[in-house]
């Protein structure tokens, strides 16, 4: 049952991206339908990105009050009525007002996925569904890429985009049938089980790797509570830390998929368009490896999370140093080395959602993870800007070589300063908070002779 029902939300979030991103395949036909130039389709993402950026607390607080289920449908209606609308009209402002329906329907699917899954399974295997949730959702780029494009380049844009209305109104359909907020029966209850949640209070977290986690069907449905949920998350520093973990790690591959990418691969490193999509291809497989072994690191050692966070951040800024400083296109393998690091940043982004698990009480999830997310897109936004604005100043009228992208793409140093600074300031408030709950994070020299002297004792776990 824990299965259907995070499938179904899943399938919902496979079709909310395959919405997000098929703007940017029929960006050619959109710059004739709407006599717009193709710069100027930047616009959409920028609409979209700034809508769903927006519509995540709100969605996050709403997810709290109503749950998944109502959630995920009204959203999937309002997503396809977007779509319709796209399909249907000729001019730009009413193409706008369509995207922004996209944008909100769009942002209420993946916080809603993940607001299933430490309600549906037990909190050791939560990280691992947080990744596997992100990479399957990321396949939407694949419908978008293949079976939607075919539409459109076969039968025209109307056809398209009524396609993916349908396809929305049949996932309102599905989620509605299938998903459900929490297990509604609990067989092997008892008494104590619940009394033994009471007596954790109102405030209670999952606790942190201490390996006590209550199993999610022994925990009651939260009632709704009328204090303000946003104002008890604001003040939660694991919220934040979260918050700038997702900062930090998606914007780089925000900006890449979603608009600089294919551009800086075929005018700046000379690629073909095959050769452009070949290397965003291997960038999704990656994520089918690195995904899994990240949520696995995750559940063994949640105390060293931020060091993950920190790894993958280091990773791919070398990569893009080592494929921005040389004034040359770089060899295939240099380029297949920095798409699997934007991958490994995209991924580190999803612990995120973990820090916000851990550190804020099952009833106001929702409001966490939307606070969380709005990090990653409020820097995708800050970075995609950046580039663009960087482009402009040094080649007004396009046409950008190498060392246009070369200088571009060094503008992504501000956000990844300011989100450094953050998770830094950020953990140290976290740690603060957690001893204060009796767990203290022992140094990392300490823990890792710990760790050699418990292999030695034939022991496997982390203390
Ligand atoms: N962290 C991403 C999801 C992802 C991408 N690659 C691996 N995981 C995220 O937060 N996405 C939000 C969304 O709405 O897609």
């Amino acid at each position: 049952m824990a299965f259907t029902v995070w499938g179904a939300a899943l399938a919902a979030y496979v079709v909310a991206v395959t919405g997000r991103t098929s703007l940017g395949v029929a960006g050619l036909q959109a710059a004739d339908r709407f006599e717009i130039s193709a710069a100027s389709l930047s616009m959409f993402v920028v609409v979209q990105l700034a809508v769903y950026a927006a519509a995540q607390i709100p969605v996050g607080i709403l997810l709290d009050k109503v749950g998944s289920r109502r959630v995920l449908v009204v959203g999937a209606v309002v997503l396809a009525a977007g779509q319709l609308l796209l399909a249907l009209v000729g001019t730009l402002p009413l193409a706008l007002v369509a995207r922004v329906l996209v944008g909100v329907g769009d942002a209420t699917a993946f916080i809603s996925v993940l607001r299933l899954v430490p309600a549906w399974f037990p909190a050791q295997r939560v990280p691992v569904l947080t990744q596997m949730t992100g990479i399957v959702g990321a396949t939407g780029q694949i419908i978008s890429a293949v079976p939607f494009m075919a539409v459109l380049l076969g039968h025209g844009w109307t056809p398209a985009f009524v396609s993916l209305a349908g396809l929305g109104v049949f996932m309102a359909g599905v989620a509605a049938l299938l998903v459900r907020d929490r297990p509604a029966a609990v067989p092997g209850t008892t008494r104590t089980a619940v009394a033994d949640v009471d007596a954790q209070g109102d405030d209670a977290v999952q606790p942190v790797g201490t390996g006590a986690e209550v199993p999610p069907s022994r925990v009651r449905a939260p009632a709704v509570k009328k204090k303000a949920s946003l104002s008890k998350v604001v003040r939660e520093p694991g919220a934040w830390l979260g918050f700038f973990t997702h900062f930090l790690t998606l914007f780089p591959t925000n900006t890449f998929i979603l608009l600089w990418g294919v551009p800086f691969l075929t005018a700046g490193q000379g690629l073909s368009a095959g050769a452009a999509s070949a290397l965003l291809t291997i960038s999704a497989l990656a994520g089918i490896v690195l995904g899994p072994v990240s949520g696995v690191l995750q559940s063994r050692h949640p105390m060293r999370r931020s060091w993950l966070v920190i790894g993958a951040f280091g990773f791919v800024v070398v990569a893009w140093v080592s494929v921005l400083v040389p004034s040359t296109p770089r060899p295939m393998w240099q380029l297949v080395v920095l798409v699997i690091a934007l991958t490994a940043s995209a991924t580190a982004s999803n612990i995120g959602f973990d820090f916000a698990r851990t550190s804020v009480p099952a009833d106001r999830l929702g409001t966490a993870t939307g606070m969380v997310n709005v990090g990653g897109f409020v820097a995708s936004l800050l970075s995609i800007f950046l580039v663009g604005l960087v482009l402009d100043l040094v080649r007004p009228g396009g046409g950008y070589v190498l060392d246009d992208f070369r200088l571009a793409f060094s503008a992504q140093a501000v956000p990844w300063v300011a989100g450094l600074i953050g998770l830094l300031a950020a953990r140290r408030a976290t740690r603060r908070r957690m001893a204060e709950r009796g767990v203290v994070v022992p140094p990392v020299r300490e823990a890792i002779a710990r760790m050699l002297g418990a292999r030695g004792d034939g022991s496997r776990r982390e203390p």
